[in-house]
Order: structure tokens, then C-alpha cells, then sequence
């Protein structure tokens, strides 16, 4: 089944049947760069540029089978991020299906050139019984005449008795790399972070760039607006611009976890790195009425990015 949403010049919006006939949204812009979005989970399984390169990761054992998340892409960690009390690992927006949002309140500012689609999920009667608050969480997914992708969240309290809730979130983004061991990541230097690995007990990072030789499970808290992946040998860098979002995840299973992963392949972590917009440390808490947003935007910038600059536009 095919349903165009919006066709504009080159750039459009289709709704077609993705793995195991679930449904997933298609946007392409003008120059060739495209976004897939499932709505089984809200989640962006594809982002690619104008070359037709993939730039997230997804596991070839993925599996696209509900109620299990999906291996890879742009999963949503929402009411919570990470393992806390009854409610499953990361939350269950994840395993959920989303639908399109044909009427989402207006945004202060209509964007010019990019294609978009608006999601919405709400809790099943069977997540109230988990997790007893009642909310929208809308979400943009956005491709920019660059090939820039913009992701951006709106939660509100839809609390019938009134009460106000709190949540943890993240954008938990799997990006694609040539190979880990050569990766160096920008912007997280000198922070305080919580060790997944050691009872998320706080330590503080050195000064030099994040490289990888072993696993990691760490958030990072308090992070800059922008943090740089740098990947010398694609001679490419992401950039992650993030507003409402003030923690990082960062994570890679290495070899040992890998093998236990049914949905991963055993030198897959090889080619992976999640890097993680989240707000971890401070959940966000929201009375009736209430909206919070939090954005994540990804842009690739070319290789000749200046180390220790994190402004995409400086070129060395
Ligand atoms: O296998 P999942 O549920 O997608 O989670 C994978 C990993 O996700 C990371 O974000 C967590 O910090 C890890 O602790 C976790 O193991």
C-alpha cells in the first residue's frame, strides 16, 4: 500500500509497507537524501544522504517483529530512559505502534524547504496499568534542504485527575561509523558522568577526546549543545545539536555483550556507536496542561572539521 501524503518539486511524503508489512513513512528531499520512520515505535530506521549512503546503523539480525524494539535506527526511550522500577528496559514508546498526526498544534515557526511528518503516541489501556499518567507525545521528524535530520519531541499531561508526572527521555541515535576503534568523539571532555558498567557510580572524564577500546554504558551529564563524531576514515563527522536535552548516553557493547545480543551480530559493534540526547539526570516533570520539547538535530559535515571546534561551519 502506497498513500502520498505531499508532494512539493522533488520533495515528498509516502506512507508504504516496510519489513513485515509495518507501516513506515518515506521522506525524500529534492538533492536524494531520504528518512525512513516506522510507526512501530516512532522510529527512524534510515537516514540516508545524497549519495545514498546510510548513515545510521541497523543490525542485520534486527528484527521488525512487535512487541520486540527494533536493533539499530533512532529508537525513542520514553517514560524512561535506562532500567528503572516496573516498567520495561528504556520504556515502552519503543515496542508501541505511533500514528500520523494530521492536526498537530502549530509550531512558532513554519519550517521553509523541509519535509516533515507528525507522529503521535498515547498509552494503551495496558500501559496505564504500568506506568498511570496520561499523555501525547508528538514528534516531528523533519529532512532540511542539507540533508539535515530534525527530530523533535512534544510531551504534554493529559492527566485526567490532574496529577503531574515525571519522565526521563532520549533520542537513543545508532550512528553508522567505519570502525570504532578509530572514532574519536568532541564534546564531552571534562564532564561528570555515570558509569552504567560500575552501579552508575559519578566519575569525571579526562580532557581528551572519547576514543574506544573496550565497552562503554555512560551518560554524560550537563553536555554542551553540541557534541561531534568523528570519523576520519569515511572523512565524515556528525554533529548533534540538541536543545531540551541535556545529558548524553554513550554506548557500545564491544565483543563479549555483542555475542550475547540475539539481534546483533557478533563484529557488528564494530560499526556502531549509539550516542544518546537524553534528560537523564533531572527527570522532567510536568503538571496538567504542561508541554515539554526537546529537539536533536544530525547534520554531517565533511572530515576537514577542526578538531576541538565544535561549529560545523569552521573548516579548517
Ligand atoms: O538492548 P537495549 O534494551 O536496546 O539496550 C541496550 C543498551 O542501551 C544503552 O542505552 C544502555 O545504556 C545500556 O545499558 C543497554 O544495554
Amino acid at each position: 500500500m502506497t498513500e502520498e501524503i505531499s508532494t512539493s518539486g522533488n520533495r515528498s511524503v509516502e506512507i508504504i509497507d516496510g519489513i513485515n508489512g509495518l507501516q513506515k513513512v518515506v521522506l525524500h528531499q529534492h538533492h536524494g537524501s531520504s528518512v525512513e520512520v516506522y510507526l512501530y515505535g516512532g522510529h527512524v530506521t534510515s537516514w540516508k544522504n545524497e549519495q545514498g549512503e546510510e548513515l545510521l546503523f541497523m543490525s542485520n539480525k534486527a528484527t521488525f517483529t512487535p512487541p520486540n524494539p527494533i536493533r539499530g535506527g533512532i529508537p525513542i526511550c520514553f517514560p524512561h530512559f535506562s532500567n528503572v522500577g516496573s516498567i520495561e528496559l528504556h520504556g515502552f514508546a519503543r515496542n508501541r505502534l505511533w500514528s500520523v498526526d494530521n492536526d498537530p498544534p502549530p509550531f512558532p515557526t513554519n519550517p521553509t524547504n523541509r519535509v516533515f511528518i507528525d507522529l503521535i503516541f498515547k498509552s494503551t489501556e495496558d500501559d496505564l496499568k504500568t506506568w498511570p499518567h496520561s499523555f501525547e507525545y508528538r514528534l516531528r521528524v523533519s529532512l532540511g534542504p542539507v540533508g539535515d535530520l530534525l527530530l523533535t519531541s512534544r510531551v504534554r499531561n493529559t492527566n485526567t485527575d490532574g496529577k503531574p508526572f515525571s519522565f526521563t527521555v532520549a533520542y537513543k541515535t545508532y550512528f553508522s561509523v567505519s570502525d570504532i576503534s578509530e572514532i574519536r568523539v568532541e564534546g564531552l571532555e571534562t564532564l561528570d558522568y555515570l558509569d552504567n558498567l560500575q552501579n552508575r557510580e559519578r566519575f569525571t572524564e579526562q580532557g581528551d577526546a572519547i576514543t574506544f577500546e573496550s565497552e562503554i554504558d555512560k551518560v554524560y551529564l550537563s553536555t554542551p549543545t553540541k557534541i561531534a563524531i568523528i570519523d576520519h576514515e569515511k572523512k565524515r563527522t556528525f554533529v548533534i545539536r540538541k536543545d531540551g536535552l541535556p545529558d548524553a548516553g554513550v554506548w557500545n557493547p564491544w565483543d563479549k555483550k555483542a555475542k550475547a545480543m540475539p539481534d546483533f551480530g557478533d563484529d557488528e559493534y564494530k560499526h556502531m556507536l549509539c550516542v544518546e540526547a537524553a534528560a537523564v539526570e533531572y527527570p522532567i516533570t510536568l503538571k496538567l496542561g504542561e508541554e515539554w520539547k526537546g529537539r536533536q538535530q544530525l547534520l554531517v559535515v565533511h572530515s576537514s572539521y577542526c578538531s576541538g571546534k565544535l561549529d560545523p561551519h569552521i573548516v579548517c
